[in-house]
């Protein structure tokens, strides 16, 4: 008879778990997403959040949303679904499993594609009915990567830092 705890967290709270945090370091004032790929052993690979690129400091580079292309985030921010393909330096992501907290855009599909990742499991889908989330589904579904909705468990976890 085994005295196993019953309660511990699943693969998915885990890595989605693990996504969340990591966007919680993005200093994006509007959207903080978090990313996390996990071998097909499940073991994690690699993390990442939204932010600008190493050297870019956040105090001088802009965060608005609107304004001319050169004074708002959307020419300099690296999404975390790349950081977290970039921050890799193991080898191949061939067969491995995205985590993200918000469904991957045209470009990071793009990345997703070509770095081998073959699953994708996302929590919120905020912009679905933009053309680029659109286009993203479109490469995605040709390339035969498999994406599927978090599906939340409402378990609370409390952590004193
Ligand atoms: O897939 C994504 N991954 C990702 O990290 N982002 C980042 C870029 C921006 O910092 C922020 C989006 O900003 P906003 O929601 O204010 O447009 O989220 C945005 C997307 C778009 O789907
Ligand atoms: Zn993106």
């Amino acid at each position: 008879m085994s005295d196993k705890r019953e309660d511990y967290i699943s693969w998915d709270e885990y890595f989605m778990g693990v996504a969340m945090l990591s966007g919680m370091r993005s200093k994006d004032p509007n959207t903080q997403v978090g990313a996390c790929i996990v071998s097909p052993d499940h073991k994690i690979l690699s993390m990442g959040y939204n932010g600008f690129p190493s050297g870019c400091s956040d105090d001088e580079f802009p965060w608005a949303r609107e304004g001319e292309p050169l004074d708002n985030k959307y020419f300099y921010t690296t999404h975390s679904e790349l950081n977290a393909i970039l921050n890799y330096r193991g080898g191949s992501l061939e067969g491995s499993t995205l985590y993200v907290s918000l469904f991957p855009c045209n470009e990071c599909a793009k990345a997703i594609i070509q770095s081998g990742i073959r699953y994708i499991i996302y929590d919120e889908d905020k912009y679905k009915n933009t053309p680029g989330v659109i286009a993203s589904k479109r490469m995605l579904d040709a390339a035969g990567v498999k994406y599927r909705k978090y599906e939340h468990t409402n378990r609370e976890i409390k952590m004193i830092l």
